[in-house]
This record gives C-alpha cells, structure tokens and sequence, in this order.
C-alpha cells in the first residue's frame, strides 16, 4: 500500500516490483535451465540466419512467433517443473508424472512449430544457394 496516499503512487510501485520479479523469473531460467540456454542459442542462430537470408517483414514475424512459443513454452515447463517437485517432495507420483509429460509435449509442439516455420523459410532460400 502507498504510504503517502496516493493510489497511483502505489500502482507503479506494483508495476514496477512486477516487472522487476519477472526479470529475475527470466534470468533464473537462463540460468538454471539447460534447455532455454539451448534454445537461447537458437535464438542468436535464427537472428544471423534471418539477417544473412534478408527475411522480409512477414518472415520476421513468423520467427518471432515461433522463437517466443518456444522460449516461453520452456519457461513454463521448468515452472511447473518446480511446483510439481515442491509438491511431490521429490516422491514418485503418476500424477507428477502425467503433469511433468504434459508439459514436455507442450513443449515438443512449440518445438515442432518452429523447425516447420524455419524450414518454410529458409529451406527455399537454402536451396537458392545451390541451384
Ligand atoms: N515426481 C515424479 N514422479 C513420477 N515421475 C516423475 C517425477 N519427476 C519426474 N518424473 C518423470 O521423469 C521425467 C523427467 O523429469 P525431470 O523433472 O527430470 O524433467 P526433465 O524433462 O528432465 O527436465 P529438465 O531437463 O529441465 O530437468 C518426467 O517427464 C516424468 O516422466
């Protein structure tokens, strides 16, 4: 609560510490998760790709799209990850099992997604390089 009374003062404060949290949500996954740091990597490689092949705007957008579903699907993933072990205490349970799964198959979609939207775009481009 705003200790001068203000309500906007407050709002921004909140705005700001949510922000703040969400930053070190994103950090913590680099850091502590192998498969986003990978993915990272992708990222840097599709920027290179992208600007090497001179993508258009559309293009652009679509990689975007998928390089955000990707990254975002993985952080989901090691945060129910986290809720299911702070659960389960570490214990096996097929209830752990069915929610941890799941979540690799969202995963694995976002996944399929992007090498589809990558292979749409560059593979022409690939090919232009040979023929
Ligand atoms: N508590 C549990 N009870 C039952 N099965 C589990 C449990 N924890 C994990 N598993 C099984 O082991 C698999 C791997 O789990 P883990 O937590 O190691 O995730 P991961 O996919 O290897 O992720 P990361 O590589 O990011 O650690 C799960 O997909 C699930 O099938």
């Amino acid at each position: 609560m705003a200790s001068n009374g203000s309500p906007n003062n407050w709002k921004n404060r909140h705005f700001y510490q949510a922000l703040k949290f969400a930053l070190v949500g994103l950090v913590t996954a680099y850091q502590e998760e192998r498969n986003v740091r990978f993915h990272t990597l992708a990222v840097i490689l599709v920027g290179v790709l992208g600007w090497y092949f001179k993508v258009s705007g559309s293009e652009w957008l679509w990689l975007v799209l998928a390089v955000f579903a990707v990254l975002s699907s993985e952080i989901w993933n090691s945060a129910l990850e986290n809720v299911v072990d702070l659960t389960t205490g570490g214990k096996r349970d097929p209830l752990a099992k069915k929610a941890k799964d799941m979540a690799a198959g969202a995963v694995l979609l976002a996944a399929i997604f992007a090498l589809i939207v990558a292979a749409v775009i560059f593979l022409p481009k690939v090919m232009m390089l040979f023929y």
